[in-house]
């Protein structure tokens, strides 16, 4: 099973027990698959109920979910507005925008798992962002990154090895698959592949299949990453209890 190893460890409640024995993953979930380019409440009901019934399986996936359209809106609002500002004042006042769309997305999803997801949107990538046996579901922390960082910064609160990346494409290329069509698909390669790929620079809104950000604290803390099409969810299904799926494999 593809999160066979994690183990969270924190929280040593009276239900701890079970809690304990979870196999654990975190989801970053494309804010172009969730609300691009509005709420898209099928898909949100639709993976609200494979969780539920991972979940029941004692496979617990806290999801951290991206901004989609409404924060390239705002981002590209705000860069159209904006007067006076500095590049770095003007960059951070995005990101910040584009983080509140994120919290927004990931209420769809929180909503959508009613009792069984963590009541609060956390705002910061600890092990209490996790409470015992509920999912939760968060945006964006802190300027400078994307949901993809929050990703992996919060499997790595909680001692989580294994994330996956769900997005509009089926994996990772050497290049944009959209501006380079044809290219294969790399089913497997390396942390350092990837930083080769992604490069080292944000900026609000990024295009690009997993931030530099989280490539980095991947290969830090050596981390496995799935990247997959999310908007196949036998696929990703299949990738969760570790079968053969379609995608990429980092590290
Ligand atoms: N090397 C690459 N491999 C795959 N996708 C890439 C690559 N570089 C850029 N992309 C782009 O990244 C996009 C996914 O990121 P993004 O648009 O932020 O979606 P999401 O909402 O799923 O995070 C893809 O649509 C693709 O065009
Ligand atoms: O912790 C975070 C998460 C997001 N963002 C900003 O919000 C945007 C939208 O988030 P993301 O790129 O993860 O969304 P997605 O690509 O999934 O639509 C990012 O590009 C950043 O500008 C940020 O500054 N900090």
């Amino acid at each position: 099973m593809v999160v066979q190893k994690s183990r969270v460890l924190h929280h040593l409640h009276d239900d701890v027990h079970l809690w304990a024995m979870a196999d654990v993953v975190v989801l970053s979930l494309g804010g172009s698959l969730v609300a691009t380019p509005s709420p898209n409440i099928d898909y949100v009901h639709q993976i609200a109920d494979m969780l539920a019934e991972l979940h029941k399986q004692n496979i617990h996936v806290h999801v951290v979910v991206g901004g989609g359209a409404i924060a390239r809106q705002y981002i590209g609002a705000l860069r159209a507005t904006s007067r006076g500002l500095s590049e770095q004042e003007l960059n951070d006042r995005c990101d910040l925008a584009g983080i509140w769309g994120t919290r927004m997305n990931a209420s769809l999803l929180q909503c959508a798992l009613g009792d069984l997801a963590n009541p609060t949107i956390p705002t910061e990538t600890e092990s209490q962002s996790v409470k015992p046996n509920l999912l939760t579901v968060m945006g964006g922390t802190h300027p400078g990154q994307t949901t993809d960082a929050v990703c992996v910064k919060l499997a790595r609160a909680i001692g989580c090895k294994k994330v996956i990346n769900a997005t509009n494409v089926p994996g990772v290329y050497a290049k944009n698959p959209k501006e380079f069509p044809g290219l294969p698909m790399l089913e497997k390669i390396t942390h350092d592949d990837l930083i080769s790929i992604v490069g080292t620079h944000h900026s609000p809104g990024i295009n690009t299949v997993i931030d530099p950000v989280a490539a980095g604290i991947l290969k830090e803390e050596n981390i496995t990453c799935f990247v997959l099409d999310g908007s196949n969810l036998d696929n990703m299904k299949q990738c969760l209890l570790g079968e053969t799926f379609i995608g990429t494999t980092i590290g």
